[in-house]
């Protein structure tokens, strides 16, 4: 049945009533699912009890359907939380405006230039920075950095970057703050040494110094398990609001995000909200990164050889299920002991009630894509972590073997630790034997047997 669009006139009070006012003060660059989930229900959170000019001008990269959509709709859309207690629906306001980044390069240097803007954030996936992985550094094979440096209308993040913050020292206008959200170790660090390199490379050393001294690039972690938006989805939230929302997303209710408390201009009161300002970032990022992200790719590539679909069908295999608290508990979790964060049994009997969230359809095809960018700061590490001591990383093993037999044994750069270990290497040929001569539930039937 065919519902009037979601829209500011169409809005019933008491949803109405949770949006917030102010004018943009965060240009966001990556208008995906993630985005409207998370921060910009926080940032909407945070000027209910702080309320200031930090509404969000978001840029999509290259499609129009999200944009469109927002724009049909006064830039309202619905976030869904849903879990095994039920379900709850809200409307959300804090984006202001949107663009489409490649094609409206102006309207975004303009906005990145704009006087009122403080904060920059990103979500832009791990292949939005362009960067080798290894050297952190953009990478010279990619014809869009070669694009960018050559001085046309930006095409990627970084370009877009540095255009309006060229515009923005040239105006005169203060420093801002850029967070990327993207599930990158030492995120902030790596975004701000690709815009300082750009620069360079550019031989705009002036901007590089200004840059060095006026913007600042905190890491951040975040973590929200928010799938790509079904039309099922669409469906039942059409159905609850009686009006048609075509940029509404669907999550866990779980929202977390730590930044590291550095900032040029002020920011939100996020922490009002449940943010955490912290002065030290590592902890927190290995252990989502390694914890949950980890998990994930573990039961994507095993789950996938398996015919599973998603992590709540995964979890739901008993075989599955234990090898992830497996996993977690002798593995990924003890990694963790030189950050001072392993987890004990109950964080890790929570964690996997989360990602077993029977509501939420999460892909494993979507967690596995790109795997080669992921496995490094997910699995390869701890694996590293666990050799320094002299453990045996078993069950990480078995993860990298499920990637190489479900993508066809591509090239997967490993860190230099776990080329030079025999044990490693033994360790991988016996997973790769084992899911090739037993397959993937035989080989996590036995786990804890022996
Ligand atoms: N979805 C989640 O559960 C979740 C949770 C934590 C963190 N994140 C982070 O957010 C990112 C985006 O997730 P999402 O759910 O919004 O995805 P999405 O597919 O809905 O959106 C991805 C966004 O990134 C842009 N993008 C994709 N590839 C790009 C490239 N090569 N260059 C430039 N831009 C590119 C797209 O234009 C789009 O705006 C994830 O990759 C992850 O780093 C997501
Ligand atoms: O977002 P990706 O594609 O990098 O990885 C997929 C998931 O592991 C990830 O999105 C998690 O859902 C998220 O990081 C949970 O906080």
């Amino acid at each position: 049945m065919s519902r009037p669009r979601l829209s500011a006139a169409r809005l019933p009070a008491p949803l109405a009533a949770d949006l917030p006012d102010g004018g943009v003060g965060i240009v966001h660059l990556g208008l995906g699912a993630f985005h409207r989930a998370h921060q910009a229900v926080l940032t909407q959170e945070a000027m209910r009890v702080e309320p200031g000019p930090w509404g969000i001008c978001a840029a999509a990269q290259r499609g129009g359907r999200v944009r469109d959509a927002l724009a049909e709709q006064d830039h309202l859309f619905t976030v869904t939380e849903r879990d095994a207690a039920g379900e709850r629906l809200r409307v959300v306001g804090s984006v202001r405006e949107s663009l489409v980044a490649v094609a409206e390069a102006d309207r975004l240097e303009e906005a990145l230039a704009g006087p009122g803007t403080r904060v920059v954030t990103l979500t832009v996936t791990e292949a939005g920075y362009r960067h080798d992985a290894v050297t952190g550094r953009l990478r010279d094979d990619d014809p869009d950095v070669a694009a960018d440096l050559a001085g046309g209308p930006p095409l990627t993040p970084v370009g877009q970057l540095v255009a309006g913050l060229r515009r923005r020292r040239e105006r005169g206008h203060p420093g801002l703050t850029v967070i990327s959200c993207d599930n990158l170790p030492d995120n902030g660090r790596l975004v701000g040494g690709l815009v300082r390199e750009f620069c360079d490379r550019r031989g705009e050393t002036g901007l590089t110094d200004w840059v060095e001294e006026h913007v600042r690039f905190p890491s951040s972690v975040v973590d929200q398990v928010v799938p790509a938006t079904t039309d099922r989805d669409l469906a039942r939230v059409a159905e609850a609001l009686g009006l048609e929302d075509r940029a509404a997303v669907v999550g866990e209710p779980h929202r977390r995000w730590v930044v590291e408390d550095d900032f040029a201009a002020g920011r939100p009161a996020w922490d009002a909200v449940g943010a955490e300002l912290v002065a030290d970032i590592a902890p927190h990022q290995a252990a989502k990164l390694r914890l949950v992200n980890g998990t994930h790719s573990a039961l994507a590539h095993l789950g996938l050889l398996a015919g599973c679909g998603s992590t709540a069908a995964a979890l739901d295999r008993p075989e599955f299920a234990r090898y992830a608290e497996r996993l977690l508990l002798t593995e990924t979790g003890p990694s963790l002991r030189r950050f001072g964060a392993a987890p004990g049994g109950r964080e890790v009997e929570a964690l996997l009630n989360r990602l077993a969230n029977p509501r939420i359809t999460h892909r494993l095809d979507q967690i596995a894509r790109d795997a080669p960018r992921k496995l490094p700061q997910r699995l390869l590490d701890p694996a590293v972590d666990l050799l320094v001591v002299g453990a045996e990383p078993r069950l990480i093993c078995l993860a990298v073997a499920g990637f190489l037999h479900q993508q066809g044994f591509p090239a997967l750069p490993l860190p230099l630790p776990l080329r030079q270990s025999r044990v490693f290497r033994r360790l991988m040929a016996d997973a790769v034997r084992r899911i090739d001569q037993d397959g993937v539930t035989a080989t996590l039937s036995r786990i804890g047997r022996n």
